[in-house]
């Protein structure tokens, strides 16, 4: 599906600014309500988390973000700074790879889609495959191998065409928790190493922390930013000295008080 045309030009150091979006669909004889005036921006180079209670709207405005919806109010502004690089790329939760392509091809796809010669197609997608631990697999067919590599096939195919804008919603849900704490850990050493603008989308608080540097809270639908949280935590970060720190449980329980108040609204 190609991306709905942006409204116009975010600001400088903006990578995409939200204006007074909302959204809303049919539903049966009604409709439901599932964004309400959402005002964001995302600068240049941050990672900024969406979290908020199931149904508020997250993939919704992840999805409104990648112009793969419209809104229904509001606007999507967006900065392409640089041509040579796709705006935005998304990963899905649900291993969103081509069973019939091997795990190489489903990397290599999309390069050759920005005009890349196969050739250097080929060379950058083993380079992101071996940077996913997934070298010596470049042959396999993604029904072959685990449910932890497959979303690694699909984080490494978005992340070859070094988008601008990476927009990832709850990519590391469908994990088991230990092969999601690695995976968290990969994503942080691929961000601070590359510094991609990132929008991910997570149910969990702490892997928000672990890896944002501001965490949208959103409350229940109709879903509205109920508030933003900037994470202080210098980089580059190390993620068993995060975790152990007193400011980490001190926001993580800030946090979650916030979250109980979306879920068991007075
Ligand atoms: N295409 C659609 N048609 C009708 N209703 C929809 C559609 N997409 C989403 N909704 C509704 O909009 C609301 C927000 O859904 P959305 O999937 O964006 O929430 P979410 O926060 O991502 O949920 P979760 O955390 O459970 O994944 C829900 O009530 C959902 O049923």
């Amino acid at each position: 599906m190609s991306p709905l045309p942006a409204d116009g030009a975010a600001e400088a150091g903006v990578k995409i600014a939200v204006r007074k979006v909302g959204k809303v669909f049919p539903a049966g004889t009604g409709s439901v309500q599932a964004l309400a005036d959402i005002s964001l921006e995302v600068r240049d180079g941050e990672f900024l988390c969406l979290l908020g209670p199931s149904g508020c709207g997250k993939t919704t405005l992840l999805r409104v973000m990648a112009q793969l919806e419209r809104p229904s109010s509001g606007v999507i502004e967006m900065r392409h700074d640089d041509p040579s690089r796709p705006l935005s790329a998304v990963v899905f939760q649900d291993y969103s790879v081509f069973p019939w392509k091997t795990i190489r091809d489903n990397v290599i796809f999309p390069l050759l889609q920005t005009g890349m010669r196969k050739a250097e197609a080929r060379r950058v997608a083993d380079h992101w495959l071996a940077q996913l631990d997934l070298g010596g697999f470049e042959r396999a067919y993604p029904d072959t191998v685990s449910g932890g590599m497959k979303q690694r096939v699909a984080i490494a195919r978005a992340l070859a065409v070094q988008p601008e804008l990476l927009l990832m919603d709850e990519p590391l849900a469908a994990l088991d928790a230990q092969l999601r704490l690695l995976l968290q850990e990969k994503l942080l050493e691929l961000w601070q190493a590359h510094q991609n603008t990132v929008v991910f989308v997570t149910h969990s608080i702490d892997e928000a922390l672990l890896l944002g540097d501001r965490i949208a809270v959103m409350s229940a639908r109709p879903g509205r930013i109920a508030t933003v949280i900037d994470v202080p935590f210098a980089r580059p970060r190390h993620p068993d000295e995060i975790r152990a720190s007193p400011d980490f449980a001190a926001l993580r329980d800030e946090i979650w008080h916030r979250l109980r108040r979306e879920l068991q609204p007075a």
